[in-house]
């Protein structure tokens, strides 16, 4: 079972009471030395279909803002890569700094991005529904993406023009038609490993791939993420910002790359 541990009142707020979790051997995020991964030519291209019609809607929950996606059929999937199981898409959120100096979960050979996205994907073959996944070895698998300062992004767009409506903690909005994969670099390549949630619970029940490339977006769409607040309306207002959790230590971890 995990407990957590308070080892580090010093911490970011959001984690005051997990620093690391008591006994957690796999714990995420890490830093990815691409030097130390090793490439696994059994490693399969990863196969992603998503339907867009199964967004349901966007929220604050307190942590980021997350589109949360109809996972009540198999419309929209993640299969292939390290996966040997088919993952429905739950919801995508993100992770960003104060400043663009910071704000990604994973570094890349100690580089910080200024953000990082996180679709997150629960195995349907072997367990019934996401809450029960989330407890489970082998329950989630999550995409992680790296944001770089660059070029304006669209289809990120479409998202950030629903923040005034989700200022807020635990203010909803209706968002019924989008595509993830628009949100995902062309170039296949990614590393992959075992780890953890790296929100409470953090359970060590998720399967990482983490894609080489970013996707840019610019200064204001960044920006645009720190208009939105960790508080709830009419509490003193805590802009949401640095809602990342520290590296944690790779321990007897390899990580994996699906390139040369
Ligand atoms: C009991 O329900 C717990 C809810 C857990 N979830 C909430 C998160 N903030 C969250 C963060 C995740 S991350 N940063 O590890 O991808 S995955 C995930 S989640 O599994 O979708
Ligand atoms: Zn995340």
């Amino acid at each position: 079972a995990c407990t957590l541990q308070n080892k580090n009142a010093a911490l970011h707020p959001l984690w005051q009471s997990s620093s690391s979790v008591t006994g957690g051997t796999k714990q995420s995020p890490i830093d990815i030395q691409a030097r130390s991964s090793v490439f696994d030519p059994k490693l399969k291209p990863l196969s992603i279909c998503y339907d867009p019609t199964t967004c349901l809607q966007i929220w604050n929950n307190g942590y980021s803002f997350v589109v949360e996606f109809d996972d009540t059929t198999e419309n929209s999937v993640v299969t292939g890569g390290p996966l040997n199981n088919n993952f429905r898409l739950k919801q995508f959120h993100f992770h960003w700094g104060a400043i663009n100096d910071w704000g990604s979960e994973h570094t890349v050979d100690s580089k910080v991005f200024p953000a990082e996205l996180h679709l997150v994907h629960w195995n349907s073959d072997l367990y019934k529904c996401f809450e029960e996944a989330i407890m489970e070895e082998n329950g989630l698998a999550v995409i992680g993406v790296f944001l770089k300062l660059g070029t304006h992004h669209p289809e990120l767009q479409s998202v950030i023009d629903l923040f005034p409506s989700i200022k807020y903690k635990d203010a909803v909005a209706a968002f019924t038609y989008f595509d993830p994969s628009t949100l995902m670099p062309s170039c296949p390549d990614y590393w992959t490993y075992d780890g953890s949630l790296t929100t409470p619970p953090l359970t060590e029940s998720v399967t990482w791939i983490i894609k080489k490339k970013p996707i840019e977006v610019t200064q204001n769409q960044l920006a645009a993420f720190r208009s939105l607040f960790f508080t709830s309306i009419g509490e003193e207002e805590k802009k949401m910002v640095d809602n990342f959790r520290p590296l944690q230590p790779l321990m007897d971890r390899t990580v994996r790359s699906s390139f040369r």
